[in-house]
């Protein structure tokens, strides 16, 4: 084939629609922006739906620090089909089905190697943070020729996104796009956490610091697994109803405990305290109170909330020595190739309930409606389709 005919066929930059935040805390724009082909182990997506999560909330408002950087598209649980494929591609081709996730798995590090870590430790945790995750640098434009930021190896509010092979999943077709967009990140994170993390056993006790879909899928997580009592708290009364239907069976409202603090009404409702605590909302001082809430000789608490604040966590050292543990995960410690593969098959074998998540749906044109359904605690996942 001759030269000019391979550059007539090469990808070339794409013009599509993308919803861009220029400052901090504002609402995002749509406008025009211009996507360039995928470079050397890189992956062009086309978006058919995308939801948000409360880590875009947190770094959206975040006007400083290493993971600020404006203008920016952000979004990170999407599901879509591959349009293109740079150089070294071979596990996904054009037309399959994939999920852009923000947790990046070479394959080969030592970390992607061991069934201990799903932290690869070639790219490491800012992986794809503000830019590709390989250069540093961006593949959007806006149309006046300025750069527009990445966020978490996906950035997923635009009608293409180019993501590198890492942070890329590739699903099966027989799992309806919006439910497959879920396991993306939140859901994953949370049945993850219940069922990786913790390791939730039979008959055991579940307390869960917020019930947002991160909490409550720490709950499905811990109902497939058999928690005997899983006890949701939040300050929102209407998580108790929704949380029902994920396993949850008591509920405190930190509002209405009165003179009792929360970790000691847990302890009286468990004997002792719970078996696993997980902290879904993002801040130290629940961290510290799930922690006092699980029980002395086995108790174990994940973290899995975003600080909001960026505040340090404060442990009392004596309660640590009776026996309690803490670790903290990213995507419920899920290694993201394999096994949201596999949860992926359990919601197709009628397992995992994933429906009930999709609290509200909305078209591109209006994803400012899903930051405000998300702040207003209206919505566990709201999905914006790009074709609607
Ligand atoms: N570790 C990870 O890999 C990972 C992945 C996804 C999300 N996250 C984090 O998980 C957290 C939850 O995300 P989400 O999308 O479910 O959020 P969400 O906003 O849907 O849910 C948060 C819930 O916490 C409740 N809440 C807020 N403040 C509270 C308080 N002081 N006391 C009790 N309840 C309170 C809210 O009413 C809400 O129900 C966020 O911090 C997010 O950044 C982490
Ligand atoms: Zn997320
Ligand atoms: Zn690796």
């Amino acid at each position: 084939m001759g030269s000019n005919q391979e550059a007539s066929m090469a990808p070339k930059a794409i013009r599509c629609k993308a919803a861009i935040c220029r400052n901090a805390g504002e609402p995002l724009v749509i406008e025009e922006i211009e996507v360039d082909p995928p470079k050397t182990w890189e992956v062009r997506i086309k978006i058919l739906c995308t939801s948000l999560c409360h880590s875009d909330v947190t770094l959206w408002k975040r006007k400083l620090g290493p993971v600020s950087a404006f203008p920016r598209i952000f979004g990170h649980e999407a599901a879509g089909v591959v349009e293109s494929v740079g150089d070294h591609v071979e596990e996904v081709k054009e037309g399959d089905l994939v999920l852009p996730v923000f947790a990046p798995s070479c394959g080969e590090c030592r970390d992607c190697r061991s069934t201990k870590s799903n932290i690869c430790s070639k790219f490491g945790v800012d992986s794809g943070l503000i830019g590709m995750p390989r250069d540093g640098t961006s593949r959007f434009r806006d149309m006046k020729g300025d750069v527009l930021h990445h966020f978490l190896g996906v950035s997923s509010f635009t009608e293409y996104t180019v993501v590198d092979v890492a942070h890329v999943v590739k699903l099966s077709l027989d799992i309806p796009v919006d439910k497959a967009c879920l396991l993306s990140c939140g859901i994953s994170t949370g049945v993850g956490a219940a069922w990786k993390v913790a390791g939730v056993e039979e008959g055991s006790t579940v307390a869960i610091f917020g019930l947002g879909a991160v909490g409550l899928a720490v709950a499905e997580g811990a109902r497939l697994l058999g928690a005997s009592k899983i006890i949701g708290v939040d300050l929102n009364p209407e998580k108790f109803e929704i949380g029902k239907k994920f396993g949850l069976t008591d509920f405190i409202n930190p509002s209405t405990c009165g003179e009792k603090s929360v970790s000691q009404i847990i302890k009286e409702m468990t004997d002792g305290g719970a078996d696993y605590c997980f902290e879904c909302i993002g801040l130290a001082s629940l961290m510290a109170e799930a922690t006092r809430s699980s029980r002395e000789g086995w108790g174990k608490t994940v973290i899995l909330g975003l600080e909001m604040h960026g505040s340090p966590l404060s442990l009392n050292p004596y309660e640590m020595l009776r026996g309690r543990s803490v670790s903290g995960a990213l995507i419920g410690g899920l290694k993201p190739k394999s096994d949201i593969q596999l949860l992926a098959k359990r919601y197709i074998d009628k397992e995992l309930n994933l429906e009930e998540f999709i609290t509200h749906e909305v078209s591109f044109k209006d994803i400012n409606k899903a930051f405000d359904l998300l702040l207003q605690g209206k919505s566990l996942r709201c999905m914006i389709w790009m074709d609607k």
